[in-house]
């Protein structure tokens, strides 16, 4: 069974449509990606999934229930975890204190100081949270989202304001928690992110899933050409290259090539015969990131110039001042 499984999914704001048809499922026990530029439908659909957002159309199966119905939705919320950007806690409490509080409200929590530890904050654990850094009340989001030790947990964008030592830090803490059976959903604007950690992803752009798949393989990455740059040897001519030159500008050459090995080989081969050295010579598959700016540039425009883009969104309170167990809907 999936973990997530989502058919036609519909949501309006007024006559604005922010989610119009998405498909997708997540799988049981994998780290599954939401991809998107702003404004593309990744928050709206996440707050249907987690039952703090009503939907106008399509079916929702989370954990095997509907996050739309009241008693489906109780339920949940004792089976996810969830980390937010900007999520309340209270100042005053000791890092401790906020996740000793947070795993009350679950049936089965883990260990306080044992998910303080997981994510790196063992050193913090009697300060504040109002003298914590930025990056570091983030790893205590993240904390609150593990400690009720959820079957499904939603990550928005888990690594924003981290510095890099701290995303490897988060990723190795997502990682394990997969590896320990939890199934995650989770929101990015960084591709190398998504590269790192997903098992599976889906871009969303404009209300629609624009394609899907694994990271290495999404839009036909695997089987995109690769792109071959140098210098053009002193005294050649473009004409002279034995690849197919695409691009020729201040002296560097792009070719692209199916079969970068046997292209290599005869281009190696054509200037040693010339005796002359290939400078700034390196040879590149296209990156997610490449893949992720084709598939969305046309609607990131789109989005930019929408009327609903700078229209302001209402923020759902409950899910950033969420007390698990006890929300109300
Ligand atoms: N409460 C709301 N009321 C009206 N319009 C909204 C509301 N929430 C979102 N929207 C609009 O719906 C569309 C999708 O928004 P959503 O927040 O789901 O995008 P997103 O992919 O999460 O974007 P970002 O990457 O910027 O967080 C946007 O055009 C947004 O302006």
């Amino acid at each position: 069974m999936s973990a997530v499984a989502v058919e036609g999914l519909l949501k309006r704001y007024g006559d604005h449509e922010a989610v119009s048809g998405v498909d997708f499922s997540v799988e049981e026990g994998e780290i599954f990606a939401l991809l998107g530029p702003n404004g593309a439908g990744k928050t709206t659909t996440m707050e249907i999934l987690e039952g703090f957002r009503e939907r106008d159309g399509g079916s929702v199966r989370v954990l095997g229930r509907d996050p739309g119905t009241k008693a489906d939705g109780r339920w949940l919320r004792g089976q996810i975890g969830l980390v937010l950007q900007d999520i309340a806690i209270e100042p005053y409490l000791t890092v401790r204190e906020s996740v000793a509080r947070n795993a009350g409200y679950y049936p089965a929590p883990r260990g306080t100081d044992e998910v303080i530890d997981l994510v790196g904050l063992g050193e913090k654990r009697d300060a504040k949270v109002k003298d914590l850094s930025g990056g570091q009340k983030r790893r205590l989001d993240l904390a609150l989202g593990v400690v009720g030790d959820p079957q499904l947990l939603f990550l928005d964008e888990p690594t924003t304001g981290f510095d890099p030592n701290a995303r490897r830090g988060a990723w190795e803490v997502v990682r394990n928690l997969r590896d320990a059976g939890t199934t995650i959903l989770l929101t990015t604007h960084y591709m190398d992110e998504a590269q790192e950690l997903a098992d599976s992803v889906a871009v969303i752009a404009g209300g629609k899933i624009v394609a899907a798949g694994t990271p290495d393989t999404l839009g036909g990455r695997d089987s995109a050409l690769a792109r071959i740059r140098f210098a053009l040897p002193r005294g050649a001519a473009i004409a002279d290259v034995p690849l197919a030159v695409t691009d020729a500008e201040d002296g560097l050459v792009t070719a692209e090539a199916e079969e970068p090995t046997a292209a290599l080989h005869r281009l190696t081969s054509w200037a040693l015969d010339r005796g002359t050295p290939l400078e700034r010579l390196t040879v590149e598959q296209p990156t997610l990131e490449d893949i992720y700016l084709g598939l969305t540039s046309s609607y990131a425009q789109q989005d930019a110039s929408s009327p609903s883009a700078d229209r302001g969104r209402t923020p759902s309170p409950e899910r950033r001042g969420r007390r698990p167990g006890r929300s109300r809907r």
